[in-house]
């Protein structure tokens, strides 16, 4: 006889999550969930430990204490390259695009199965450039000559131009005019229609309204809120107490 186990909601699972960068004591017992499929925000004032908890996702920054699950799998002990082995891709928030190299090639560069852009699959190729017109048009161009919000739609094209479980991007809207945010959303809207789970760093009040399906709420390196991001839209008097503010 042989039995299934059905996988669990949540694609990503952090449970007491401690990291520490140097003598500093930065996540003080981190829980977090994303479920599988949906898009999660992680909102918080400044400083409150966003980007160390991704990084600390990507075995970036070691955590001391807590477990990390993967699709079921501990990763809190694995290194970066294999936890970025496991079909999670990160866009941290200085994009990590290569300046000097053209468009083409910092996207051949991101896609490890292929030596040639020919053997990037097609299919995939004008799905992206569907998504993002500009990574087309200078396809041939430097990457550094690209405008902000352009090299920005370049590091989220080079985090999916292969297929990925999971998206982790640190504040994609960060930095772009109202009507980037726009591109930005519907890019967005069609990649959670994919089915591929993403957790991001938001702070844009629209993008995180129009987008979020759950949503964390960091401070002092905790999760002091979770649950789904309509409920947090709709109680002012919750997002006052949590962030501020207002959405
Ligand atoms: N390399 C580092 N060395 C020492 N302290 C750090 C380091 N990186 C981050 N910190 C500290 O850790 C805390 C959390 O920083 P983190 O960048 O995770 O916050 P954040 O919520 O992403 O904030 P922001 O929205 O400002 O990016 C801050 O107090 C920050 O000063």
């Amino acid at each position: 006889m042989s039995t299934t186990t059905s996988p669990s909601k949540h694609l990503l699972e952090l449970q007491g999550v401690h990291t520490h960068i140097g003598a500093y004591h930065i996540l003080h017992g981190v829980d977090l969930v994303v479920p599988r499929g949906e898009l999660t925000l992680l909102l918080g004032r400044n400083g409150a430990g966003k980007t160390t908890t991704l990084r600390t996702i990507m075995g970036l920054w070691q955590a001391s204490q807590g477990s990390l699950r993967f699709d079921g799998r501990d990763i809190s002990r694995l290194h970066t390259p294999q936890i970025a082995g496991l079909n999670i891709a990160y866009v941290p928030e200085n994009m990590g695009i290569f300046a000097d190299l053209t468009v083409k090639e910092n996207m051949l560069l991101a896609a490890r199965q292929a030596r040639t852009v020919a053997q990037i699959d097609e299919a995939r190729l004008q799905w992206i450039f569907g998504l993002f017109p500009a990574v087309q048009k200078f396809w041939n161009h430097p990457a550094g000559k690209l405008s902000g919000g352009q090299k920005q739609m370049l590091a989220v094209s080079r985090a999916i131009v292969e297929p990925r479980q999971l998206l982790i991007i640190d504040e994609p809207s960060k930095g772009l005019a109202p009507v980037m945010i726009n591109n930005m959303i519907d890019a967005f809207a069609q990649l959670k229609a994919s089915g591929v789970t993403i957790l991001l760093v938001e702070q844009n009040i629209h993008f995180a309204k129009r987008l979020g399906d759950s949503v964390a709420v960091m401070d002092n390196g905790r999760v002091v809120h979770a649950g789904r991001m309509a409920e947090l839209a709709a109680d002012e008097a919750l997002q006052r107490s949590l962030l501020g503010l207002a959405l």
